[in-house]
């Protein structure tokens, strides 16, 4: 739980950023994010907003146990997690039927894609599923490898670098099965396809294919098992990476593209086509223009792409233009036909992408779903050089940003509404003021870059630019070089301009603004330039539309290092990254009125023992509870608030203290409640025999003083009488025997009641009898207490990892029965255990007076009020229960045993140990099911029935409306 993790905070830091004491210091920030970091806590929230640092190394903390610890819990119960959030979409998602969103960001390599996957793996194994489920299952998971092929790339921060923007619905049934999804692909970075920086390379399929491919395969496309034969993969002299293995990569790719239905070479002939491009090499002729002196390509290009070879050479030379009215085909120069082959390249690559992604939509399409959103796009992009690419893509930041803002400050408002809490405003910086500057109708950027293409007359970079100096020049995030103060032109160029991001400035060059993105060729160039951002703006304006529809989750990802090392926490890369992911924005923003807020029975349950009013338990309202204990923690009125259902802190110093409290209150609390036991049962026990012993002595005092004269007279007879009862010839005698008995008893009494040690006692004495007899018992139940450990030796092998309530049950004593807690049944061993359970008829009625009772190697006995149903070891076929936190199971039994009424459905407070005494007797251990999703049982004359087990916020047993028996389990 988040609270208990406190304790350790000046080691481990604290796992909510929210609880700094000083939240708006960087310094503190960075802090926190370094203590964790060293303890390989990757994982840290901002309230609702999950942190994740790269740790460049396998963690051990994306288990199916770890998995099984975040599913159904509440995202405070456990340590952060990428697994919470997607957990706790899952169930907002199922609970409040809402369509959710988890938005991923970072820069290169911070771990976004990875977060994704994780976040894809959660609900591939955590869902319920069907065998139609599975094969989506399979496609959703198989769609990564293929998209990554295509759309990843090695660059010099990320070996796997995501080289496009992406946003994937994940669609769930009503049952919470993935069923489907679709996937939109943002700014896919074109440019790769022809050219690459130094120690960078091309999209990874290129190389997969050249190194992978069959030899008949390369054959049939005409390629080489040599990369450096090709232009487009030689720019950035990097073909292999130690870390990438393109032959494997290439072997996954092909099964995937199998399984996502990819059955035709269509594919392939395109990628190949696309290297024979960049192969094609131009002369000039004295006019100037240029032909193609590369004829092999030409060839295999026709073929490959179906087109005619005469056809294509023109349009590799040649661009159509429009004059007085009528079409012509001008000739091209050999500088001019080159960008004019790369474009096409770039065109026929990027389209080739979208048809891949629409192809993978189509393979994953589902109606009528419940959607989980994962939008994996880059972070803020800031280089020495800033171009179109990072114009857009900081552009779709300032985007998201907004959309934050917007949504976190509406959900707190929703909150404190919900809580009848004033709302207090909230200081930010609103970034609306930068978007508008951007996409404003006719007066932005982008609407200006349209109409900078779109004029007749020599339109240019630089052209451009002075139209942005006249139109929005004054504005307070814009300056150039021209409207900027002697300082600042120092570090602007003359072909810059710079925006005021609200993560901070940056210089754009705009170089290349209006040709970017543009294809050149077969088509009328103005007209596609004109919609170059502006298709860019629009798509993004749809996405938002997208996001603002459904619930959001963060998740804001950062790289600790630029080399890619474990442990390694660069301090000034991170500074750098927390500004840029608005980090400290979004931590004022959550942080603007109370810093920890809980539901009161939470609050409660944790820290009432703080109080004497309300420990051990409070009887009362819950809000009069939390309302008593914090007055006696002496909380003052401004630091904190209680609303509807949850008390607000104000200040995690408040909180701090009352957790310090706790933790002193335990130690205080001290003696655990075994030991109490044991220590009352021996001080019972040693109290008894004092008794008995100072009355034996006043006895015999007694007696000395009245008898003295009788005394040998009396022993004598005494021994002859002593095997006799007692009567008043022997009464002396046994008397004194027992004096002596229980003097030695008193000398030596045992210290613990383990102690076996008892002293043999003479046989005619009654009460010592009693006294050894209690002894028996003892040794009997310390017997017993072994034995049950090795029952739960056994409840651990059933049960561990595999059902949720398992880790409740471990310390909780295994006791001989539930239903009378003496010895009776330890030492009458008929029946040997009983349980108290809870009987369910297909229609989830209750049946009353119910206990389970398990006799000694006969049979199970299921006592009701009026009738008894026996079911015999040797009927019992086997037993279901769910892998969640419910107290449900059924007994299979064998239906050609005509005395059965069918299987038996059961609930109980403690399923574990029912479940594993059941098993133990009826020597069933191997035939415990455990299941996910639902159990199918048998009802007499031969019916079935199912329950549907889900996780939910409160325990449910009903009949649905499917007929089924549904049961939502709660985490506790
Ligand atoms: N949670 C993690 N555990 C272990 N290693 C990780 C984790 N997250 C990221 N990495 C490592 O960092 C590398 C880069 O991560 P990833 O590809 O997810 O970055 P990215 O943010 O998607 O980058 P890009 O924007 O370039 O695609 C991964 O290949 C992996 O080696």
């Amino acid at each position: 739980m988040m609270e208990s993790a406190l304790t350790a905070r000046d080691r481990v830091g604290v796992q909510d950023f929210v609880l700094l004491e000083n939240h708006t210091s960087e310094v503190a920030f960075i802090e926190n994010l370094r203590k964790r970091f060293k303890e390989n806590l990757i994982y840290t929230y901002i309230g609702s907003v999950l942190v994740s640092m790269n740790p460049y190394k396998d963690l051990e903390i994306y288990t199916k146990q770890h998995m099984d610890r975040y599913r159904g819990v509440n995202f405070y119960e456990v340590s952060p997690h990428i697994y919470a959030v997607a957990d706790n979409a899952y169930r907002s998602m199922r609970t409040e039927r809402r369509d959710q969103c988890i938005l991923i960001s970072g820069e290169s390599g911070a771990g976004k894609t990875e977060a994704s996957k994780k976040v894809l793996q959660y609900y591939a194994i955590t869902c319920p599923a069907s065998e139609h489920v599975q094969t989506v299952k399979d496609r959703l998971l198989q769609s990564n490898p293929v998209l990554e092929a295509f759309g990843n790339a090695k660059t010099l921060r990320n070996d796997n670098s995501s080289r496009f923007g992406k946003y994937m619905d994940i669609q769930f049934d009503f049952k919470g099965a993935p069923v489907g999804g679709h996937i939109i692909n943002y700014l896919l970075e074109k440019s790769r396809v022809v050219h690459q920086s130094h120690g960078e390379r091309n999209f990874h399929i290129f190389y997969q294919l050249i190194e992978g491919g069959e030899d008949d395969l390369l054959r049939r496309l005409g390629l080489e098992k040599n990369a450096q034969q090709y232009q487009y993969l030689v720019k950035g002299n990097c073909p292999k990476v130690s870390s990438i293995n393109d032959r494997n990569d290439w072997k996954i790719v092909r099964k995937a593209l199998s399984v996502i239905g990819f059955t035709d070479d269509e594919l392939l002939n395109i990628i190949a086509s696309v290297l024979h491009l960049g192969n094609v090499q131009y002369g000039g002729e004295d006019s100037g223009s240029a032909y193609i002196t590369t004829e092999t390509q030409i060839k295999y290009l026709a073929r490959l792409l179906g087109v005619d070879g005469t056809v294509l050479k023109e349009a590799l030379t040649h661009k159509k233009i429009i004059a007085k009215g009528e079409e012509l085909m001008s000739p091209l120069n050999q500088e001019q036909a080159a960008s004019a082959r790369d474009a096409l390249s770039k065109a026929i690559y990027g389209r080739t992408f979208t048809w891949l992604v629409n192809k993978i939509n189509g393979s994953l399409a589902f109606k009528n779903a419940s959607v989980i959103g994962l939008l994996d796009i880059y972070g803020f992009e800031v280089f020495q050089n800033n171009s179109f690419e990072q114009f857009c893509i900081n552009y779709c930041n300032e985007k998201l940003q907004q959309l934050f803002i917007e949504l976190t400050l509406k959900s707190e408002q929703e909150e404190y509404e919900a809580e009848g809490i004033t709302w207090e405003p909230v200081q930010y910086f609103n970034n609306k003021i930068i978007c508008d500057l951007v996409e404003e109708k006719f007066k932005g950027i982008i609407s200006i870059l349209d109409e900078e293409c779109l004029r007749p007359g020599d339109a240019s970079d630089i052209t451009f630019l002075e139209k942005l100096e006249n139109t929005v020049g004054g504005h307070a995030h814009f300056l150039t070089h021209k409207l900027a103060d002697g300082k600042t032109r120092k570090v602007m160029g003359r072909e810059e301009f710079r925006l005021i991001h609200y993560a901070g400035e940056v210089n754009y060059n705009v170089n290349g603004f209006l040709d970017k993105n543009n294809d050149l060729l077969f088509r009328n160039l103005k007209e596609v330039r004109a919609q170059a951002a502006t298709q860019f703006k629009n798509s993004l304006a749809k996405l938002m539309e997208i996001l603002m529809s459904k619930e959001p989750s963060y998740v804001r990802c950062i790289k600790p290092n630029d080399a890619k090392q474990a442990g390694r926490f660069d301090e000034v890369l991170i500074r750098h990254q927390v500004k840029y992911l608005g980090l400290m924005e979004n931590l004022r923003v959550r942080r603007a009125g109370f810093a920890y807020r809980r539901r009161y029975e939470t609050f409660l349950q944790r820290y009432k023992s703080l109080c004497p009013d309300t420990w051990p338990n409070w009887d009362g309202r819950l809000v009069d509870g939390v309302s008593t204990l914090v007055k006696h923690l002496g909380y003052k009125p401004e630091e904190y608030k209680l609303g509807r259902t949850k008390i607000f802190i104000r200040f995690p110093k408040t909180l701090f203290a009352t957790e310090d409290a706790l933790e002193v209150r335990k130690h205080s609390l001290g003696m655990s409640y075994s030991q109490k036991t044991k220590y009352r049962k021996m001080r019972q026990s040693a109290i008894k025999i004092q008794a008995w012993w100072r009355g034996i002595l006043a006895c015999r005092e007694a007696k000395r003083r009245r008898e003295a004269a009788n005394t040998i007279r009396r022993f004598i007879k005494g021994f002859i009488y002593r095997h006799q009862p007692r009567c008043p010839e022997n009464e002396y005698f046994l008397d004194y025997v027992r004096y002596s008995f229980l003097m030695k008893l008193h000398r030596s009494l045992p210290k613990t009641v383990l102690d076996k040690s008892w002293p043999t006692p003479p046989p005619a004495l009654i009460e010592v009898r009693y006294i050894c007899h209690e002894s028996v018992i003892r040794t009997v139940i310390d017997s017993s207490r072994c034995e049950m450990r090795d029952y739960k030796m056994v409840a651990s092998e059933i049960f561990k990892d595999k059902k949720d309530n398992y880790p409740q049950s471990v310390p909780k004593l295994f006791v001989g029965s539930r239903l009378s807690d003496d010895c009776a049944n330890i030492i009458h061993p008929s029946p040997q255990y009983a349980v108290p359970v809870t009987k369910y008829d297909r229609k989830g009625y209750k049946a009353r007076n119910r206990q389970l009772l398990l006799m000694a190697n006969s049979a199970i006995i299921v006592e009701e009020a009026k009738l008894k149903q026996r079911i015999d070891y040797s009927s019992l076929k086997g037993i279901s229960v769910s892998s969640l936190s419910d107290g449900m199971f059924v007994l299979h039994v064998a239906c050609e045993d005509n005395k059965q009424k069918g299987d038996v459905v059961l609930q109980s407070e403690h399923v574990i140990e029912a479940l594993t005494k059941v098993a133990i007797c009826a020597e069933k251990m191997n035939s415990i099911n455990i299941n996910q999703g639902s159990i199918k049982f048998n009802v007499a004359q031969g019916k079935e029935g199912i329950i549907d087990f889900t996780s939910g916020s409160e325990l449910l047993i009903a009949k649905a409306k499917n007929g089924h028996l549904s049961v939502v389990s709660t985490a506790d």
